[in-house]
């Protein structure tokens, strides 16, 4: 059992606010992860939890017990680097067995341990064998294991995958959100990768700047971002965003971009006139799946022209042109268009996001 929490901590190096009044909890057995651009502060709140840095201030609880003055061997938490440093002299089996000499576990129990996690992670066949024989690949998941056998109250991982190839990438995260739910252990992870971040969390924790800007499930925050940042920051291709010019007129309610209206649904309009308070200049995003290419002029039609085409296999993004703006259209199958070519399209009007100039969501 083991839940972690932060409470209003900051950490500043010179004029820098790395971490900026930062607080959260993370549950037992949760896979809790820390999101967000290089920078952002993400690595050094991990190394606080660690007890590798002091916060200037705010609290560390482990299991509600304030852990600020508690040194790292003593906090029984577990840390997996982006640079996984193996010992080059000892064998893959010697790397995953040494965590374990000091805890006074029997020797066959440190076997039958560093047995199940070679075999977890599919390295068993190489337990012979010194880390320079192994593919980065490989090390990774041996500096993994590493951390995997102590069976530590939390895991700590800053972006342990970050030295594997794509496709090796995609296989381990799988692998580790299930050996993290098959062991239970409370697991907070570092990325900046907003996919393995969705495939992985249980809840992510979006920072910029040093400061949280939102938590909340991957779908949560996928369908309700909180800010501009957010809805920019998460989905792949990424949002649309557009400015435009709020207009409440005789019980219409339009969105005017310049080169193309919105007409926007009445319960809509009338939430978005509530919360701009008189002002009119909003930034608009949607997303490239919601996005229809229609054949036929109506409401909400708007002309482009196909700038690119890129095929993803089983989807293909189309790149339009409307004046100076590039939207990027997702479509499931595999279409061909013309670069040139006119087509029509039609956001999904009740699918929009509306924020204030500001960033804040209004809906
Ligand atoms: N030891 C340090 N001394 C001075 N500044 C530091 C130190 N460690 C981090 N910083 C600064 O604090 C800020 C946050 O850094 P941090 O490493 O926590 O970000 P990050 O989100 O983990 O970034 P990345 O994804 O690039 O690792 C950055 O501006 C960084 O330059």
């Amino acid at each position: 059992m083991a839940d972690v929490e932060l409470r209003n901590v900051t950490k500043r190096f010179g004029k820098t606010v790395a971490v900026d009044n930062v607080s959260f909890k993370v549950y037992d057995k949760e896979f809790f992860v820390l999101l967000g651009p290089s920078g952002s502060g993400k690595t050094t709140t991990l190394r606080i939890i660690a007890g590798l840095e002091d916060p200037d201030e705010g609290e560390v609880l482990i299991d509600g017990k304030v852990v600020n003055d508690i040194p790292p061997h003593k906090r029984d938490i577990a840390m997996v680097f982006q640079n996984y440093a193996l010992y080059p002299h000892m064998t893959v089996y010697k790397n995953l067995s040494f965590p374990l000499e000091n805890m006074g576990l029997s020797k066959t129990e440190i076997d039958r341990r560093v047995k199940a996690v070679a075999e977890m992670l599919h390295i068993s066949h190489l337990l012979d064998r010194k880390p320079s024989q192994l593919s980065g690949g490989e090390q990774q998941r041996v500096a993994l294991g590493r951390a995997l056998v102590r069976r530590p109250k939390v895991f700590l991982m800053d972006e342990p995958l970050s030295n594997l190839d794509a496709k090796l990438r995609v296989y381990m995260r799988a692998q580790l959100k299930r050996m993290q739910k098959e062991l239970g252990i409370t697991t907070i992870y570092v990325t900046h990768d907003q996919a393995e971040a969705m495939t992985m969390a249980d809840r992510i924790a979006v920072m910029n700047k040093g400061k949280i800007l939102q938590i909340g499930r991957p779908y949560d925050l996928y369908n309700k971002p909180a800010n501009l940042f957010v809805a920019g920051f998460i989905g792949s291709p990424p949002m649309n965003f557009f400015d435009a010019v709020f207009k409440a007129v005789n019980n219409e309610y339009i969105l005017d971009a310049g080169e193309f209206t919105l007409e926007l649904d009445k319960e809509i309009g009338r939430i978005i006139l509530e919360k701009l308070d008189n002002k009119t200049d909003v930034i608009v995003g949607i997303r490239p799946e919601h996005i229809d290419i229609v054949h036929e002029k109506g409401e909400n039609t708007i002309e482009a022209e196909v700038y690119v085409i890129e095929p993803l296999g089983a989807q293909t993004v189309i790149d339009v042109k409307i004046g100076d703006h590039i939207f990027k259209i997702l479509m499931k199958g595999q279409l061909e268009y013309r670069i040139g070519e006119k087509i029509l399209m039609r956001p999904q009007i009740n699918r929009i996001h509306v924020f204030k100039k500001t960033g804040e969501t209004i809906i």
